[in-house]
């Protein structure tokens, strides 16, 4: 589907009413609705008791403190989204059974900055983002399996782990809880394995997969209390997990419970045989996928297998369940040494490990860069000439993604280009061998009329960064891309929900409309309400209307911008400092709505002068070009090698000069 204007894809706009939540909060912790209504872009009111909150209809946030609601049934009667919150850090004000007749619990702590974490998790359980549809549209997916007794083992060395991961799984059931851990039977506590998911999503943006193993499939959860496992997974989807892994044996009326409660969440139905005698050739196999088929959105069977043949027969059965698109995506895999060559062919969720985890969680489990050298080896990944142009040997990205080729072992060989020879792309796009290509600066689209088919972002914006090599039933296709609008928003829903950005006004300075396409473009794409601009005007369709401000006068009448992007050139980012405190003074304060949004896309002049730091002091939440090239380059590395790898990896492994 296609916007009016022809721009844009319908399925990349956000379109929401505003939400209605009511916030729940521990006494003396009021200040949770406060953040999580600026996280929203809304504003908030706090009710001075149950009656209060109910009449108010028309707010977008209302907070309550706990110990007002005395009935808390009539939670059920309410038509809001009902979110009970809680420090950890004071003491514990948990109550389950008010917790029950909530829709979500959210768990923070003072000690880390909860901002980020607070915007993916309304973004996601407000379904404003879709990781599972994300991770369906691509062509392998990974899913790390850390099996450390205490998460907080993992998080200073998780970015590394989860380089080639594309979800993390909590194996609740490995976890040890020391208030519990007396017998070696007993299960982690609610409380503990709450926390656990709060340390894990503040260092980690993987969705998160939550499972609670049992002891007859090679966990510890004990099978005499399926009840328990209800209670783990209903509470897995109230801290708003991506997935829930909900084991095939549970009694039906269990599955269908969490089916019908799973929110956003997903559930990925499992089943696992250590029998030894399981055949992917019997009418069992069948069977078992179209039982795991009715609640799962997506079907994980595996098996221990003693012979070679077991991974043909997989292969073979997992051809007939491709041929009915309808059915959720398999993942199948066969255990133990034998099963390795399955765990290479798997392309859905392949559990993966890595040398830095204390144990493997199976049998056979193999690494990221395991499968990467095995894949080639076998001719299914085949070594491709990569190029990265331009502007890409002094600030060191070409050698980063270097680093990624080789961490993950892919065989690709990365060639960097400074000068192109007779200044085009287009001798490399030729080559038998071609594998995709970055460029930087972003190549002008009407410079360049040999590009293949151009994405409908790269048309839009006029620029192509990254040309990618896609795989199509008859051999494979070019396709000239922009990923840059992705780096910018991905900037601008790190703290902010996509729809915080909807109907709104956003002020765009640089000193040409190709400066500043991809960012308008990440603006429309958050459907922003109006564009005002300074410095240049817009002639594109970007999918948003816009509109030159002239002068002076034409800025003081305009109403506080939600968001301010600035593509001037570094040596006059400085221009925006004056804009930036007019905004901030007392008659530019914004009126209903919160929001101080600032983002330079200059290489940023350090020291005096820096805008970005100017916005900071003035109180704007400001994101420099640091934090939007490593969005970026996480996006570029998706589209040409596929592989996921983290924001904070980039980040931590790039070094200071890839930012410039
Ligand atoms: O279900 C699976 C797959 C697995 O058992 C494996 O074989 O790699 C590992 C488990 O942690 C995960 O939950």
């Amino acid at each position: 589907m296609i916007k009016p204007n022809g721009v844009m894809k319908i399925e990349e706009i956000i379109h929401n009413e505003p939400p209605r939540l009511l916030i729940v909060y521990d006494k003396g912790q009021e200040e949770i609705t406060r953040v999580v209504a600026d996280v929203l872009g809304h504003t908030y009111s706090v009710a001075g008791s149950w009656d209060i909150a109910k009449g108010w209809l028309d707010e977008v946030v209302v907070g309550l403190q706990n110990d007002l609601i005395t009935e808390p049934e009539s939670l059920r009667k309410l038509d809001r989204t009902i979110i009970t919150t809680h420090c950890i850090d004071s003491q514990d004000l948990r109550d389950e059974h008010l917790t029950s007749f909530c829709d979500y619990e959210y768990l923070y702590t003072h000690r880390t900055p909860i901002r980020r974490d607070l915007a993916r998790y309304l973004s996601f359980i407000l379904g404003q983002i879709k990781p599972h549809e994300d991770l369906k549209r691509k062509q392998r997916t990974t899913l790390l399996s850390t099996t450390f007794p205490d998460i907080r083992g993992a998080l200073p060395n998780l970015d590394i782990l989860s380089v080639g991961a594309d979800s993390v799984e909590l194996r609740v059931d490995l976890l040890r809880d020391p208030a519990t851990d007396g017998e070696f039977s007993s299960v982690p506590g609610l409380k503990y394995v709450g926390e656990q998911v709060m340390l894990l999503r503040q260092r980690t943006e993987l969705p998160i997969i939550f499972t609670t193993r049992c002891t007859r499939e090679n966990g510890r959860f004990p099978m005499d209390d399926p009840a328990l496992f209800y209670q783990y997974l209903r509470k897995a989807i109230q801290w708003g997990c991506e997935y829930i892994d909900v084991e095939l044996w549970l009694p039906e009326p269990i599955r269908r419970q969490l089916a019908t409660e799973k929110g956003n969440s997903k559930i990925i139905s499992a089943w696992h045989d250590f029998s030894g005698q399981f055949k992917w050739t019997s009418p069992d196999a069948h069977r078992l996928y179209k039982e795991g088929a009715v609640y799962g959105d997506i079907v994980k069977m595996i098996a221990l297998v003693n012979n070679m043949e077991d991974n043909y027969e997989l292969e073979y059965f997992r051809s007939t369940l491709q041929s009915t698109p309808s059915n959720p995506p398999f993942s199948g895999l066969n255990m133990g040494t034998v099963g390795q060559l399955s765990r290479t062919l798997n392309k859905v969720f392949t559990p993966i490990t890595h040398p830095l985890l204390p144990l493997i969680a199976a049998p056979g489990q193999l690494s990221a860069a395991e499968i990467n050298s095995m894949l080639h080896f076998m001719g299914q990944m085949p070594r491709l000439d990569m190029y990265a142009i331009g502007h890409v040997r002094s600030n060191g990205l070409g050698t980063f993604f270097e680093k990624c080729l080789n961490e993950l072992s892919q065989p690709h060989q990365l060639t960097t280009v400074d000068t192109l020879p007779h200044g085009s792309i287009e001798p490399f796009l030729h080559r038998q061998q071609f594998g995709g290509a970055y460029i930087n600066p972003p190549l002008p689209v009407e410079t360049a009329p040999y590009l293949p088919t151009l994405t409908e972002a790269a048309s839009a914006i006029g620029q192509v960064d990254t040309i990618a090599v896609r795989s199509t039933n008859s051999g494979k296709a070019l396709v000239a891309d922009n990923v840059t609008w992705k780096g910018v928003r991905a900037t601008l829903t790190r703290d902010f929900v996509p729809s915080a950005y909807a109907g709104r006004t956003a002020l765009v300075l640089g000193n040409s409309e190709p400066q500043a396409a991809a960012a308008i473009y990440a603006l429309a794409s958050l459907d922003i309400g109006s564009v005002y601009t300074i410095g240049f005007g817009v002639r594109s369709h970007l999918g948003v209307d816009t509109q030159q401000l002239q002068g002076l006068d034409d800025l003081k009448r305009l109403e506080h911008p939600f968001v301010i992007i600035s593509a001037l050139p570094a040596e006059k980012s400085h221009l925006v400092s004056p804009i930036l405190k007019h905004y901030s003074n007392a008659q530019g304060k914004p009126t209903n709505r919160s929001g101080k949004i600032f983002v330079d896309l200059s290489n940023g002049i350090k020291g005096k002068g820096d805008s970005v730091s100017v916005a900071s002091s003035l109180g704007w939440a400001s994101n420099g070009i640091a934090d939007v090239n490593a969005w970026t380059i996480v996006e570029t590395l998706r589209l040409l090698i596929g592989e996921n790898v983290p924001w904070d990896f980039v980040r931590l492994v790039g070094g200071r000069n890839l930012y410039t």
